[in-house]
Parts: structure tokens; C-alpha cells; sequence
């Protein structure tokens, strides 16, 4: 008897009924997928389906944690991510060999690590002191937007510094790498001082 082979793992997807994930998927969309279960009736996990969805997703292992894959997740674009909730029990702050892996998707972006905690900052100048503070109603609409909020500082009326972390697991989550990325795609360039060579 012939085989029915998957072409690709679309294919294989279609050939379960189930969605292709197209966004990172957080630990409760794998154990509740919304099209069909891969479960038995008594809620038990097929590993083999589970596998499967890691697989697809291309999660990283984070083997210093339960489930790396609610921390972070690799080779995916962050700005069509959205944050998760801090105060779950599995999330786990990432290596700061990760975090600098991350940190090539966030231009302008740094790494700090105040007494053992990894931080992300960004400095910016901006045009005025009131320019800075609709700088930080922009950023507040994102933080808003992703439960996610940063540490905003103005000093010295036009010195901008952004800082992100997550203080739930003190240190730092995909969380915070999502929300650098959305701060990022903000328009503010009308706000921002133009580079000068004093
Ligand atoms: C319940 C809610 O998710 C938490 O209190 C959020 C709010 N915003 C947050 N923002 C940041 N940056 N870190 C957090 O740990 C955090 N926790």
C-alpha cells in the first residue's frame, strides 16, 4: 500500500487539521489549540503532537528553564508579537547569552546587567523638554497596549533613557524585547534632536 507522504510541514499541518502557527505560541496555545485536540479525551498530551508543534515553531531550548519556550523564541519577527503576562509561574528570565543574540533585532538598543539583573536601555536625545514628554505618551500607548512597561527617565531637560526588564522574573523575557521592538517602530523622529558633532 502507498504511503501518503507530507510535501512540507504545511501539508502535514492540513493533513492534521490544524492551523499552522504563524506567531510564536505561547505554552497555553500548545496545550489548548484552538482547532483540534491533540489530546485524549482525558486531557492528556500527545507528546508526538506537542513535538510537532515545537518543531514548527523552531523553539529554542532553554534547558536552565521548564518551558524556554514561553522566555523566548528564535528567527521570529518580534513586532507581531505580543507580550504575555507577567506573573505566570513558567516564565523564566533568559541567559544573557540569548538576550545578545536578541538584542541584533533591536537597533540602538543595549544590554545592561545591574547587580546580576539584565536590563535593555536606549538613549536619545530629544528637540525640547515637552518633545520628551510626548516622546513618553508615545511609548506609554505601546506599554499600554502590551501590559509591558518601561522605566522612562528625562534628565537634564532633552536626555532620554528607556529602560526595559521585566521585574516579574528580575531580568529579562521575550516581554522586553517585543516591547523595544514596538518603541522602535514608533514615528518619532519630528521629536528627536538631530545628531550634532559637538
Ligand atoms: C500583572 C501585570 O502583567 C504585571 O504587573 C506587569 C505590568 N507591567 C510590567 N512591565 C514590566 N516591564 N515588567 C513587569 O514585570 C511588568 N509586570
Amino acid at each position: 500500500m502507498r504511503h501518503t507522504m507530507f510535501r512540507d510541514s504545511i501539508s502535514m499541518f492540513r493533513m492534521l487539521h490544524l492551523h499552522p502557527p504563524i506567531l510564536c505560541l505561547s505554552k497555553s496555545h500548545l496545550f489548548k489549540p484552538p482547532s483540534v485536540s491533540l489530546f485524549g479525551t482525558h486531557g492528556r498530551s500527545s507528546i508526538r503532537g506537542t513535538e510537532i508543534l515545537l518543531d514548527h515553531v523552531g523553539v529554542s531550548s532553554n534547558r536552565n528553564s521548564l518551558y524556554g519556550f514561553r522566555t523566548f523564541c528564535t528567527g521570529q519577527d518580534l513586532s507581531i508579537k505580543k507580550c504575555v503576562p507577567c506573573d505566570l509561574k513558567d516564565l523564566r528570565p533568559m541567559t544573557e547569552e540569548v538576550a545578545n543574540g536578541l538584542l541584533q533585532q533591536v537597533a540602538g538598543w543595549n544590554l545592561v546587567n545591574e547587580g546580576g539583573v539584565l536590563k535593555l536601555n536606549r538613549s536619545m536625545k530629544v528637540k525640547s523638554f515637552t518633545k520628551g514628554l510626548e516622546l513618553f505618551q508615545l511609548i506609554a500607548g505601546v506599554a499600554e497596549a502590551e501590559a509591558h512597561h518601561p522605566d522612562l527617565h528625562l534628565v537634564e531637560w532633552n536626555n532620554i533613557t528607556i529602560e526595559i526588564w521585566t521585574h516579574a522574573v528580575g531580568g529579562l523575557t521575550e516581554n522586553d524585547f517585543i516591547l523595544a521592538t514596538k518603541i522602535n517602530k514608533l514615528n518619532m523622529h519630528h521629536l528627536l534632536r538631530r545628531k550634532v558633532t559637538d
